[in-house]
């Protein structure tokens, strides 16, 4: 159904900008090595049906179904296929269309960079948020809640989305880079988590939880103590343990990797592998696992509950699955985490982070400023 050509653009980037006020993302799996860019929506997919013949779909949704912030509208949970595609792998560049050849002019990119101010002050938010989730912990209401900030940044003029996408790819090696731009708004950033990958009949999914802010003098020790830190491997326990549960459930012959380090920019967190054998649809398992513990808590109902009550920003796409598919169904969905919303000349920026007993108010804020430089260190 798509006709194909290669290309040979000195600037990536061409495709992005020619598609100016169209809808389109990027999409870059660091271990594919492979950089897929969409742009014009050709089809939205109906519930269950049919991707045959579409070549990728991107495939979005809110981390809660209703959606009413204003800075959300028009992002949904969605799966959409476009009428252009570009792949860009081992320095080769393929574009797919369906319908009309399009010539790019590839003008060479000069980057801009972008000063900045944060326009709210939200430590006070943060700690009252933080007293209601811990009461919850301390009278085992719950075990586990992932609580989020949202920080306003002023960028003065609207930032090319471009250089900031160029950013997140160059400074974040290891990570995915997400961007999806529609309208005057574009979601974007870096996530070190997969929710899961299909390939094949295996179902992979991995828990990303526990953290530590990286400190060059004492890297080594550091690492080596937070690997059997208490609290940490608590925070990260949870999340293995509920997501086992599911594969057991739904997969067969499941299987638990050993707890490993897994490295970001400014961070390092804890990482286990977990995989099942099915041959159930990713979409079916992306809503039988999302939210993990590494998003929302656990039980999970009642952390949501409190998130969704107490948080005074509106979650949107943050944190939520964000997913690429092939032709044959194989495919991975990440999690919308050090990201961030531009809207005209405005950023806002998201992290956040598990609290478990034993959490420290201030040493979370300051594990979440962590995570907001992955977006930050961007603009
Ligand atoms: C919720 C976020 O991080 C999650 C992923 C890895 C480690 C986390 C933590 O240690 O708290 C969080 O569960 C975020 O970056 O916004």
């Amino acid at each position: 159904m798509y006709k194909e050509k290669s290309l040979n653009l000195n600037n990536i980037f061409s495709f992005w900008n020619d598609f100016q006020d169209e809808e389109k993302f990027l999409f870059y799996n660091p271990n594919e090595k492979e950089i897929i860019m969409g742009a014009k929506r050709l089809k939205t997919f109906k519930h269950n049906e049919s991707f045959d013949g579409y070549k990728y779909i991107f495939s979005t949704k809110t981390f809660f179904d209703n959606v009413k912030d204003s800075i959300w509208n028009d992002f949904k949970s969605e799966n959409i296929a476009f009428s252009y595609y570009l792949k860009i792998k081992d320095n080769k560049q393929t574009l797919y269309y369906q319908g009309i050849d399009r010539k790019f002019c590839d003008n060479t990119m000069d980057e801009e960079y972008y000063n900045y101010t944060l326009t709210n002050t939200d430590y006070d938010d943060w700690k009252e948020l933080f007293n209601i989730s811990y009461d919850k912990i301390l009278t085992k209401k719950i075990n586990k809640v992932v609580l989020s900030r949202e920080v306003i940044v002023d960028l003065s003029k609207r930032p090319r989305e471009e250089c900031i996408i160029k950013r997140l790819i160059d400074n974040n090696s290891g990570n995915f880079i997400f961007a999806y731009s529609k309208g005057n708004k574009c979601f974007l950033g870096a996530t070190p988590e997969i929710l899961l990958e299909k390939k094949k009949n295996k179902i992979i999914s991995h828990a990303v939880a526990g953290t530590l802010l990286k400190d060059k003098k004492n890297d080594s020790k550091n690492r080596e103590e937070f690997l059997k830190d208490e609290k940490n491997s608590h925070e990260h326990d949870l999340v293995v343990s509920t997501i086992k549960k599911t594969l057991e459930k739904y997969g067969n012959n499941t299987y638990v990797s050993k707890r490993k380090l897994l490295e970001a920019k400014n961070l390092y967190h804890l990482h286990t592998e977990l995989l099942t054998d099915s041959t159930d649809d990713i979409i079916t398992w992306r809503d039988r696992l999302h939210p993990t513990p590494a998003l929302g808590g656990t039980p999970r109902d009642i952390a949501l509950e409190i998130i969704r009550k107490h948080e005074t920003h509106e979650r949107g796409m943050y944190a939520s699955p964000i997913g690429l598919i092939d032709e044959s169904g194989n495919g991975v969905f990440v999690v919308g985490i050090r990201s961030g919303m531009i809207e005209d000349d405005k950023l806002y920026g998201y992290a956040g982070c598990g609290i478990v007993k034993n959490s420290d108010c201030e040493k979370e804020y300051i594990e979440t400023e962590g995570k907001l430089k992955t977006i930050l260190e961007c603009l």
